[in-house]
């Protein structure tokens, strides 16, 4: 529907009307052209903020922190987002580590394991070594509360977004979000407020609390005497951090295993594993999986088919989602007239199957941004434009994807490297939602370490 339209109207100059199924009133689909005139709206005529709240809802929200946090990017957040992709050594250990315990090291055995859910243990430990170190991003209990609140945060946010119809929100709303404040309060009593307080007596008393920088150590000392009392300032970082945990967990989950599901249902798997083998053996040049910065930057080929697949599987068909809040509505650059409270967008479903911008589009062509492959020049995973939406665009494009771009490609170097994988005899299908979709959670398959070269 969204490929149809952008192929229909939006190429030629056009905007469309798509279904919305959160309260029938249409989104509007803008051709590319326009996604520089959205970028240069003010906040309050056209919305980036309301857009990521899409399918939000305010009742799940247990702390005010969190309403004002979550995908909030402020100067200092966003500053202190992009500056996580510091933190590599330690995420890169985690990788390894996590990998080690959920893949084993049995070189001999072959090893059936569940591809969704082991990839999920490893960035969820990867991404905590920078949000809050060592012990707590290795504690199963703790990742097992977090998860249940980041999940059923989402979901009840949907039902209550997409099922209960807008005036009965305040009462349904209230009573379907309960869950959710159970949740998170098992999250922030028993890990996160334990946790700040800890953090802020330490760095009070000038003592460093761990052997390691991480991003909470960072929110703690800018939020250092903005706040009355040591206990608000605790559960304000609590909430901080509760917010933090949304972004990187389930997106990040969703493109390591599209990317992995993608390479194994190649009918050139095992080309593809060999020469992302190669070219992490050839940046590390036999060092074992120490990875540095520049090492990191010689991983085109890995970089390239995270890219292509987040190219062809998009989490959501609609990408630069913004809301019209302007009283009186907004004009389109060719004059149409958008009333206030309307969703505009973009195709990313159409831009991406272009093949005006990308050739044979439809096929999954591993080394296409390596610069190797068909007309395509290189490009690397963390550069957003107007073709390639993965991350969104403008202002607001995604400022974690240089975390993100950082601890994947060095995630498949670490199993290019370390493991022998099974192939699939066709790529295992998702579950799809109106024009949202997700990897399949049930896929199983078979590793096994590869043998040390001595
Ligand atoms: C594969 C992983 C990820 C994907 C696909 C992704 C995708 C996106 C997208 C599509 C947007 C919306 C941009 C827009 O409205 O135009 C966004 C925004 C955002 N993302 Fe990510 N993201 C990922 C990981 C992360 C991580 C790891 C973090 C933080 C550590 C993060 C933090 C944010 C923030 C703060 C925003 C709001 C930016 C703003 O409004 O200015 N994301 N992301």
């Amino acid at each position: 529907m969204l490929a149809e339209g952008y192929f229909k109207y939006n190429k030629q100059g056009l905007p469309f009307a798509a279904p919305n199924f959160n309260n029938f009133i249409p989104n509007v689909i803008v051709p590319p052209e326009f996604a520089h005139w959205m970028d240069s709206q003010p906040e309050d005529k056209l919305s980036a903020r309301e857009g990521q709240l899409y399918f939000l809802s305010k009742y799940t929200f247990s702390h005010p922190r969190l309403h004002q946090d979550t995908l909030d990017a402020n100067t200092a957040r966003t500053a202190m987002i992009v500056r996580l992709q510091t933190l590599f050594a330690q995420v890169n250990d985690e990788i390894v580590t996590a990998l080690n315990d959920v893949w084993g090291n049995d070189e001999e055995e072959w090893k059936e394991v569940n591809l969704y859910e082991t990839m999920w243990v490893v960035v969820a430990r990867a991404a905590n070594r920078a949000f809050l170190g060592r012990p707590l991003c290795r504690d199963a209990r703790f990742l097992d509360t977090l998860r249940t609140y980041v999940n059923s945060f989402a979901t009840q946010g949907i039902l209550i977004r997409f099922l209960v119809p807008e005036i009965l929100q305040p009462v349904l709303g209230r009573m379907l979000a309960w869950p959710v404040h159970l949740r998170y309060r098992r999250l922030v009593d028993g890990y996160l407020l334990p946790y700040a307080r800890h953090m802020i007596r330490e760095m009070k008393s000038g003592k460093l609390l761990q052997d390691e920088d991480s991003f909470a150590h960072w929110l703690a000392a800018a939020d250092n005497s903005k706040h009355p009392d040591d206990e608000t300032m605790a559960d304000a970082l609590a909430g901080q951090l509760a917010s933090a945990e949304f972004a990187p967990l389930h997106t990040s989950t969703f493109a390591i295993t599209n990317t992995l599901l993608d390479i194994l249902s190649s009918p050139q798997h095992g080309g593809i594993l060999a020469a992302l083998r190669n070219e992490a053996e050839a940046a590390l040049q036999g060092a074992p999986d120490t990875w540095t910065r520049a090492d990191i930057l010689r991983l085109e080929l890995a970089d390239s088919v995270i890219r292509e697949s987040q190219r062809l599987n998009r989490t959501t068909g609609k990408a630069m989602l913004r809301r019209v809040v302007a009283k009186e509505g907004l004009a389109l650059p060719d004059g149409t007239h958008i009333p206030n409270g309307i969703y505009i967008g973009l195709s990313a479903e159409g831009i991406h199957m272009d093949p005006d911008l990308y050739e044979a589009p439809e096929e999954f062509r591993p080394f296409r941004f390596a610069g190797m492959d068909g007309r395509e020049k290189a490009r690397k995973l963390v550069s957003i434009g107007i073709e390639y939406l993965p991350f969104g665009y403008g202002r607001h494009g995604c400022p974690g994807r240089f975390f993100v771009a950082s601890m994947l490609t060095v995630m498949l170097a670490v199993i290019a490297r370390g493991y022998e994988i099974e192939g699939l005899e066709e790529r295992p299908k998702g579950h799809s939602i109106s024009d949202h979709s997700a990897p399949p959670r049930d896929v199983m398959v078979r590793v096994r370490r590869r043998r040390k070269v001595i």
